[in-house]
């Protein structure tokens, strides 16, 4: 980390790389537009000389006027051109980091993605990557141009006389007084003030994501204070951090442009004891003031590139996540066998905190297996390592006999269908969503698709049918509806290896013949994979695994569990108990109505 934060610079420049050509012409255009901003002075300069030397012309004043103001004209235009070249430089960059970060999303384990909040995720990459903007597009040609200018200045009024020189530093060095004051404790505000950005910004996304919860258990009073008192408390933060600054803040700000109170009594001097002329004198005064402005501007740089310190730690963090080993090969597969040998896994890697160990198993292709067991067994576990979400901690898995870390990421995916209760509709028409699944398919496909997986019905009574958006057709579907489209796109991937996790999850028992059609429809012939709550649902698997505690506790067909398994015999009944109850409720239900 401390690494990270001493190299903000380095890892600047390495994301400015790609547009280091714009980048370097800016600067160019941004110093020739202080030089240009010269020439006005040195016209003025000059009209001067010539009214205190009394030579003065109508065509010299003409000529000197021109020259100004062809000065003025190329600082302008090198200013606009250098701007617009910082600007299509900072997009691209923000733009290459945003792809990278999106690309590194999606090398890293899924465990390293999904452990963050979602907020978290979309604050780096678009505000805080955001906040880049700003000082890309406006620091090299206005911090050039700023930080140039005066010290092009100070070198001028030096050569008119070192002591005007000297004079005009007197006001900028005072003003470095309350400035320390200001800085002393500038690194630790600043990340306290960040730290309290982030707790609002997070309080703020936990309000809006969970308002559903908020409602539903009567917490709004209690969550809408925690709300107002993270906004206060921010509030009282900021403003607490201003105060403690505003003296130091103002008095720099007023000793900062009294550049003349040193350049006026030293140029009066050297007028007097004639080491400079009154025209020279007049120069440098208007040097003096025209120091004030760029000096003052690059002041407000240095809370600029503390907000890029953190932005670019922010995304460096990103795209530091790991990446999980692509073998990139395409590995020959004689068979869909899957084989778990020995695998052990903890999601941080520890021994104290190992979730599975010493699993083996087999599946057969072509076979139907199902992972029952108390909540937090290891059922998931089990089947994100084997569609590698994340690589086993020990033992290891195996499709036709080769370990999956030999296969390139993408055979695996092309090998694995998973479909999980979570089922993500993509904000595009529900013809796309299921086109998900293989983005060849045609359009007869996809609607095969949608007939297997028995989500025609629905579909087409939808106003614009397959076309409606899936962002307003999300409101209106079902658990259960969404989860049938889900398998649509997975019965179109036809990938000969399919992981359900709690994907009957919604299934009511209106729904469930439905929703197992549709799995029958997926699931023909292949090597199949499935994580249920509601046992009626895997009573005809080939062999039913039954997991606790992260250890295989039995595996075998329904009957022969069901004989001698207590764990699942007991879990068989609780099953019944609540099917037949919910059945017989509805019945008494019925009959009141
Ligand atoms: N992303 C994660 N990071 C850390 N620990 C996790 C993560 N996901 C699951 N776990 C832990 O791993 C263990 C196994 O979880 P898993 O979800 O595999 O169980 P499960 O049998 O599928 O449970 P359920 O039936 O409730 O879905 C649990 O102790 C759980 O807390």
């Amino acid at each position: 980390m401390k690494q990270q934060k001493d190299n903000w610079v380095k890892i600047l420049f390495s994301f400015a790389a790609p547009c280091k050509g714009k980048m370097a012409l800016s600067v160019f255009c941004a110093i020739l537009s202080v030089a240009g901003g010269f020439i006005p002075f040195w016209a003025v300069y000059e009209i001067l000389l010539a009214f205190i030397n009394q030579n003065v012309t109508l065509n010299g004043i003409l000529i000197w006027c021109l020259v100004g103001a062809a000065g003025y004209l190329l600082r302008v235009a090198c200013h606009g051109i250098s701007t617009i070249l910082a600007h299509i430089s900072a997009y691209t960059i923000l733009e290459g980091i945003r792809l990278k970060i999106a690309d590194r999303l999606m090398k890293a384990p899924l465990g390293e993605v999904m452990g963050r909040r979602i907020g978290y995720l979309k604050n780096i990459i678009m505000d805080k990557v955001e906040d880049l903007e700003p000082p890309l597009a406006h620091m090299i040609p206005e911090l050039t141009s700023n930080l140039l200018l005066p010290v092009a200045i100070f070198i001028w009024m030096l050569v008119i006389d070192w002591r005007m020189g000297l004079a005009v530093l007197i006001a900028p060095v005072l003003a470095m007084i309350p400035m320390f004051f200001l800085m002393r404790n500038y690194n630790s505000q600043y990340a306290a003030y960040m730290e309290a950005n982030n707790h609002v910004n997070s309080i703020i996304i936990e309000y809006v994501e969970g308002i559903e919860v908020v409602k539903a258990f009567n917490q709004s009073t209690s969550s809408y204070e925690k709300f107002v008192n993270a906004v206060q408390s921010f509030k009282e933060f900021t403003l607490a951090w201003f105060k403690s600054t505003w003296k130091s803040m103002n008095l720099m700000m007023a000793i900062m442009p009294t550049t003349l109170l040193g350049v006026l009594p030293v140029g009066l001097l050297l007028v007097q004891n004639g080491s400079i002329s009154p025209a020279e004198l007049a120069m440098g005064i208007i040097l003096s003031l025209s120091i004030v402005g760029p000096l003052m501007k690059a002041t407000t740089f240095i809370n600029e590139a503390k907000s890029m310190e953190y932005a670019v730690e922010a995304a460096n963090e990103l795209l530091n996540l790991p990446v999980l080993p692509d073998s990139g090969k395409i590995v020959s597969i004689p068979h869909n066998d899957i084989a778990l040998k020995h695998v052990t896994f903890s999601y941080d890697g520890s021994e104290q905190n190992e979730v599975l160990h010493d699993v083996n198993l087999e599946l057969p292709e072509g076979s139907f297996t199902a992972l029952v067991g108390p909540s937090g067994g290891g059922k998931s576990t089990i089947a994100r390592l084997i569609a590698r979400f994340w690589d086993v901690t020990g033992g290891n898995i195996t499709i036709g006999g080769k370990n999956i870390k030999e296969l390139s990421i993408r055979q695996l995916s092309e090998l694995v269908s998973f479909v999980t209760q979570d089922n993500f509709l993509f904000n595009c028409s529900l013809k796309e969503n299921i086109r998900l699944g293989n983005p060849n398919a045609t359009d007869e496909e996809v609607y095969a698709a949608a007939k297997a997986a028995c989500c025609d019905e629905f579909i087409v009574r939808l106003d614009k049918g397959y076309d409606t958006p899936a962002g307003d057709a999300g409101k209106r579907l079902s658990g259960g509806e969404k989860q049938r489209i889900a398998i649509a796109r997975a019965i179109l991937k036809n990938a000969p290896i399919v992981i359900l996790d709690e994907a009957t999850a919604f299934t009511d028992p209106q729904n469930e013949d439905k929703i197992q059609k549709s799995i029958m429809a997926l699931s023909k012939g292949k090597t199949l994979l499935v994580i249920a709550h509601r046992l009626s649902t895997i009573q005809n698997a080939d062999q039913i695994v039954v997991l606790k505690k992260g250890r295989i506790v039995d595996c075998g067909k329904q009957k022969e569990l069901l004989k001698r398994c207590p764990l699942y015999a007991d879990m068989w009944k609780a099953h019944i108990g609540a099917k037949n109850w919910s059945v017989s409720e509805k019945k008494e239900v019925a009959a009141h109505v």
